[in-house]
């Protein structure tokens, strides 16, 4: 199912503009998360999709090609998980998985074949018959999502589907929720704040800002080629690096970098795993602070720039706090970017 967004906005009553003239395609199959932080209109947007909330005049939604603009939720066809889950906590995962089915009035031997159905393509199978309150965080959320896939709606809307986990697990559960979400071969939209999540999950992703998608894209696509500074900071913690741009040149307080290309009127950005401790390097700065993170160090820098640089250092040991080094960065590596509206 194709999903398509043209011109919806949002005011609310109260006058709040949640968002503003937004046009979006999502294709067959696509997975897209809009990542973006609070406030900025991303559940908006999703309820928008759902029908829970009704856009603006002037705006339309439509999924393949059918004006869904004032159907209501129920006759969208579409599934949802949320944050919590939102599960019949007296009901085993079949009774949960079926529920909507039986709503729909389905025959039984429909509902019981496409309960399994769904039970093993969400590997449910050992838990089938067990209650929801005797499943793991883990379990719940593909509970959450065969109960959502299990009507076979048009679309799948998510929203924060894995807040509710604690960090260790949503690391090993966003994997899997993106292998579930192929493998079911839905066309699905994601609401998250976490840029790892979009990335991870998602075929591509819309940023947000202030209610407006400022950039679509693949994630790889959005780290590389930032469209602006607040998507480089959202996208990979792109920071200031100050100074201004001459050319083909950055000239900074006591040193000048050397840039990939002329880029003048715009603002420079670096990435700290693009920062490298280089005794030969251009840029001097003083250590604040070192962090051992496992795989690599994180140093604190200040250079003469506008604030402190973050640079990730694998090396096996790190210089310490209060000494002065010098850092070099690659041309490429400097991303020279319109300041953010
Ligand atoms: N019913 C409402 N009435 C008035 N303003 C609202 C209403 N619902 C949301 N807003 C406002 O609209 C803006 C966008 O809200 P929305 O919930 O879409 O943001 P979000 O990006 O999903 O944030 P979060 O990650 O915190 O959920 C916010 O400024 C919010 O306060």
């Amino acid at each position: 199912m194709t999903l398509t967004l043209s011109q919806v906005a949002k005011t609310f009553p109260d006058g709040t503009r949640a968002l503003n003239p937004t046009s979006l395609e999502i294709a067959e199959g696509e997975i897209l998360s809009l990542l973006g932080p609070s406030g900025c209109g991303k559940t908006t947007l999703l309820r928008i999709i759902a029908g829970l909330e009704a856009a603006d005049a002037g705006g339309t939604l439509s999924f393949n090609g059918e004006d869904v603009t004032r159907l209501p939720v129920e006759r969208r066809k579409i599934g949802m998980v949320f944050q919590n889950y939102a599960l019949f906590p007296n009901m085993s995962v079949r009774g949960n998985i079926g529920y909507g089915l039986k709503m729909a009035g389905l025959p039984r031997a429909e509902i019981t074949a496409r309960v399994e159905e769904v039970i093993a393509l969400c590997r449910l199978q050992p838990y089938a018959e067990r209650a929801i309150t005797a499943l793991s965080g883990g379990q719940r959320q593909r509970v959450a999502l065969a109960r959502a896939v299990a009507p076979r709606p048009r679309v799948l809307l998510l929203d924060e589907p894995l807040s509710a986990l604690d960090a260790a697990l949503r690391t090993d559960l966003r994997d899997e929720l993106a292998d579930l979400l192929r493998a079911v071969g839905i066309t699905a939209v994601f609401v998250t704040h976490d840029q790892d999540e979009a990335m991870a999950i998602a075929d591509r992703v819309a940023v947000m800002c202030m209610g407006n998608v400022l950039q679509v894209g693949a994630p790889e696509a959005l780290y590389r080629q930032p469209a602006d500074a607040f998507v480089a900071r959202f996208v990979g913690n792109a920071m200031p690096l100050g100074g201004e741009i001459a050319g083909d040149r950055l000239l900074l307080d006591g040193a000048v970098l050397p840039l990939a290309r002329p880029a003048d009127g715009n603002t420079a950005w670096v990435r700290g795993e693009d920062i490298a401790l280089d005794d030969a390097g251009p840029l001097p700065a003083t250590v604040d602070a070192v962090t051992f993170l496992g795989t690599h160090y994180r140093i604190k820098l200040t250079t003469t720039g506008p604030a402190p640089l973050f640079a990730l250092h694998h090396g096996h040991s790190a210089p310490r706090p209060g000494e002065t080094v010098r850092l070099s960065i690659p041309p490429h590596a400097i991303l020279t970017l319109p300041a953010a509206a």
